[in-house]
């Protein structure tokens, strides 16, 4: 087990770009809710850098992009309305695992940690993917971003399952790919563990300073060792 967990008992994970790689489901929900407004379509790497904040806010980012100028209330509405639909009629088609997910979740909950899912994605779609993968038996709590008042970079769903699962902030790590995690991760006192692979508004995450990055999941059950690193294994 890597140093970061020493001491810790809670860890909380981000879902999207962390322990899957769903954008291109999102956009093509995304390409089909303006596909049917007969508005412009956009490319699933624009989709990528509006991916973070939630459903609603990447509905208003995509039609913001474009009808040039913030969307009227209807539109957006309307808009949200078929994202949603299209979006949970297919949230698995493309949507993939990233390496080492399944192994890390597995022996980290063998190893008597305690398993949260912190998502700013809408609460209705996480029991299907968790399912979907077979990850689910693995959490004991799961909060989307409309399942409490606020949502991450807020502190406040960390705080939740910190308290739900009689933590102090302290015995808990926050895992992330976005500023969002890392950013509601500090406010909570969590620790944070930051991946680098999934969506960060194009951004580098180390620019949030995590306290650590690391590559992959597997690097938290399986750290390198010192042979590793000298290339020597
Ligand atoms: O739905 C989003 O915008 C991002 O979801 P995440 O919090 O799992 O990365
Ligand atoms: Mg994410």
């Amino acid at each position: 087990m890597h140093a970061i967990l020493h001491g810790k008992r809670l860890i909380a994970f981000d879902l999207d770009g962390t322990l899957v790689d769903s954008v291109p489901d999102l956009a093509i929900a995304v390409q089909k809710a303006l596909g049917e407004l007969n508005l412009p379509v956009p490319e699933e790497v624009q989709v990528r850098d509006w991916v973070g904040n939630g459903a609603p806010m990447l509905v208003e980012r995509a039609l913001a992009w474009a009808v040039q100028q913030p969307p009227e209330a209807n539109l957006q509405a309307r808009a949200f309305q078929a994202f949603m639909t299209h979006y949970g009629s297919a949230p698995n088609a493309l949507t993939k695992l990233y390496p080492g997910v399944k192994t890390a979740l597995e022996e980290l909950y063998c190893a008597g940690f305690t398993l949260a899912l912190i998502t700013n994605k809408p609460e209705r779609f996480i029991a299907p993917i968790l399912e979907h993968f077979g990850l689910n038996a693995w959490f004991s709590h799961c909060i989307g971003g409309d399942t409490l008042v606020e949502k991450k970079p807020s502190p406040l769903p960390l705080l939740y399952v910190a308290e739900a699962g009689s933590f102090s902030p302290d015995e808990c790590l926050m895992v992330g790919d976005s500023r969002h995690d890392i950013n509601a991760g500090k406010a909570a006192g969590f620790a944070t563990l930051a991946l680098p692979y999934g969506y960060n508004h194009g951004e580098p995450v180390e620019l949030s300073q995590p306290d650590i990055v690391l590559s992959s999941l597997l690097e938290l059950v399986r750290p390198a060792t010192a042979w590793d690193r000298i290339g020597l294994a």
